[in-house]
């Protein structure tokens, strides 16, 4: 009942939407956000970081999401974000994931095109798809960190190559985004991603789009990202609810008196996001 993330991405690329990557990082997470996109009947894809696989236990990730799509009607992927190696691309795929992201953006080009051509071969003999990064996204999340200076965008040309030498599914561009909370005010580059998608007509993803204006994120959308990756906005929605809890509630010790709330302030945000990213009543 897992679907592959390039099914899921070519429907979007054609009628001109994106769906959500959105990170789950513990049950109410997982919960949140399966409801709110089954209450939007919108395609879904979730996803784990390395950092939360370690965390969880990825049989947990496994036994969890599959409860969670036993009975769904929506079309759900289960996806590695910024996977660092072969070796935990193939841990994944033989766990059940359905799509994988293999990042080597911090590698030389020619390193980056090798690994990544490896991990398609693999993954596509076993019907997984697969992401890869070109040009370097900022910020931090987990152990994938890049300051401001070496963060480059990505070259449309390069790009063009990139894809036709990997056969990569989908494409994370590196267009002015960073991971986690923006220092200043995130400038996109609207002009380099309309040059990438008119000489590559394929599924782009955006990463690190908690703290971009949602006007920004819409207009990324209409010129051509398919995927839009959210963590830091459902964690921050997660703990500011429970912080809310507390400052009403300081003696609650029932985990579920503020996890419960915490997951409800989760499923709130991923509908606002399934709203920007045009995905509703799309599964
Ligand atoms: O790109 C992301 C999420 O980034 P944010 O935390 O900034 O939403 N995950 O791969
Ligand atoms: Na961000
Ligand atoms: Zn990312």
């Amino acid at each position: 009942n897992l679907v592959p993330m390039a099914e899921i991405l070519k429907k979007a690329n054609k009628e001109g939407y994106a769906v959500g990557g959105f990170n789950i990082n513990n049950l109410e997470f997982l919960q949140g956000i399966i409801e709110a996109a089954e209450e939007m009947n919108s395609p879904l894809i979730l996803q784990t970081s390395e950092g939360a696989i370690k965390y969880i236990g990825i049989d947990y990730v496994i036994g969890m999401v599959e409860a969670a799509t036993k009975n769904t009607t929506i079309p759900v992927a289960l996806h590695l974000d910024h996977g660092s190696s072969f070796e935990v691309v193939m841990k994944c795929i033989r766990h059940g994931y359905s799509s994988v992201m293999i990042d080597g953006s911090h590698y030389p080009f020619e390193e980056n095109v090798r690994l990544v051509k490896k991990v398609v071969e693999a993954a596509h003999s076993v019907g997984v798809s697969v992401e890869a990064e070109l040009g370097k996204i900022g910020g931090t999340e987990d152990n994938v960190s890049v300051d401001e200076k070496d963060a480059t965008y990505t070259d449309p040309d390069e790009a063009v190559e990139f894809v036709e030498r990997t056969g990569v599914d989908a494409l994370a561009i590196a267009i002015g985004t960073a991971h986690g909370v923006y220092k200043g005010k995130p400038e996109l580059d609207f002009d380099r991603l309309t040059d990438i998608k008119s000489k590559l007509d394929m599924p782009l993803v955006l990463h690190g789009a908690s703290g971009v204006p949602t006007e920004d994120v819409e207009k990324a959308v209409k010129l051509g990202i398919n995927k839009v990756n959210v963590n830091t906005d459902f964690q921050q929605a997660f703990t500011e609810r429970i912080k809310e809890i507390f400052d009403e509630k300081p003696d609650l010790y029932d985990p579920r008196k503020y996890c419960g709330p915490g997951r409800d302030a989760i499923k709130a945000k991923v509908k606002e996001k399934i709203k920007m990213l045009g995905s509703q009543n799309k599964a």
